[in-house]
């Protein structure tokens, strides 16, 4: 089920939370929606979910205007709020069960439901446990088990590692990304790595309006203007090799990073690659290339340049 987000606007009082924004998740497909704090990843989240009524702009599931069809629309989306509340007196399996009815699930289904997603989320040692007895990691995880528990086809997740032990981050994502293969999913969350190894697309947002939209590839190749590579050569002299580098017609500059093994770093001319002048001059001049690594902008210098202002 698609999600098409047109215009979309929100305001509390004079301060305007979500700014015009537009874009579309589909089927299959993992949005990681990333910004700093206030930037309205959450306003976006609860208008999508209808958690919160929309200002201006329309949102459209499977083709259908949230605002004329919000409350049949709902049955189709699974939600884990930033702040997960649950109720903490309720046994995990009561308040599951209370979820799907809640949820429509049908009677004879609701069992069959909860015993799935108890298997599926991790909580099965826990599983009598009431929710206030639990780790947060384990809350988190109930969390996750209500979002689904009505099979919902698109699932909105606001921050869903929050908490959770790097073992258990690891087998949230590997879940999140088998779910996301036939589901459409939105999370967001302040871990960079996360949105590289769970999401396809990066939305990154700031201030309320969208500032990157694309997959991680993408992004690094539109911050990139200029390519930069390592380079180690052997058997040159130091200062030899960097007279020579420095007249190779593609490169803008090249910087001494270690004097002793011949290391550089060199940024090529805009628009041009090095790497082959690089290579032809060491086989002219008879050194050894020991290395030549393109250096990756960093997902995390990215985001930074976007959203500091
Ligand atoms: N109920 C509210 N009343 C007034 N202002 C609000 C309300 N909810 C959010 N805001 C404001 O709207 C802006 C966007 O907030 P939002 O919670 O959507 O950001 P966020 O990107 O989710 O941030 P975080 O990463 O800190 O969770 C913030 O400036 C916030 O103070």
């Amino acid at each position: 089920m698609n999600i098409q987000i047109e215009n979309l606007s929100k305001r509390y009082g004079l301060q305007t939370a979500v700014d015009k924004i537009s874009f579309e998740v589909r089927t299959g497909e993992i949005l990681g929606f990333l910004g700093p704090n206030g930037a309205g990843k959450s306003t976006s989240m609860k208008m999508i979910t209808g958690y919160i009524g929309i200002g201006e702009g329309d949102i459209l599931i499977g083709g259908r205007s949230v605002r004329e069809h919000g409350d049949d629309l709902k049955r189709h989306i699974g939600y884990l709020p930033e702040n997960n509340p649950l109720y903490l007196d309720m046994p995990i399996m009561d308040y599951l069960t209370f979820c799907a009815s809640l949820q429509g699930v049908a009677k004879d289904k609701i069992q069959s439901r909860v015993r799935l997603m108890v298997n599926i989320c991790g909580l099965q040692a826990e599983k009598h446990k009431k929710i206030g007895e639990l780790s947060k990691g384990y809350r988190q995880r109930v969390g996750l088990a209500q979002a689904m528990i009505h099979d919902p086809a698109i699932l909105i997740l606001d921050e869903p590692t929050t908490g959770l032990d790097p073992n258990q981050i690891v087998e949230i994502r590997k879940l999140i990304r088998e779910i996301g293969k036939e589901k459409t999913v939105i999370l967001s969350t302040h871990i960079l790595p996360e949105v590289e190894a769970t999401c396809d697309r990066i939305l990154i947002i700031n201030k309320g309006k969208i500032v990157a939209n694309g997959t991680a590839e993408t992004l690094r190749k539109q911050a990139t203007g200029n390519e930069l590579v390592k380079v180690q050569i052997e058997d040159g002299v130091h200062q030899q090799i960097l007279s020579a580098l420095e007249l190779l017609p593609s490169i803008e500059k090249a910087l001494p990073v270690d004097t002793e093994t011949n290391r550089f770093e060199i940024h090529s001319k805009l628009g041009m690659s090095s790497k082959r002048d690089l290579f032809q001059l060491c086989v002219e001049k008879g050194w050894v290339l020991g290395e030549l690594t393109p250096v990756e902008t960093r997902l995390e210098d990215i985001f930074r340049n976007l959203t500091l202002n």
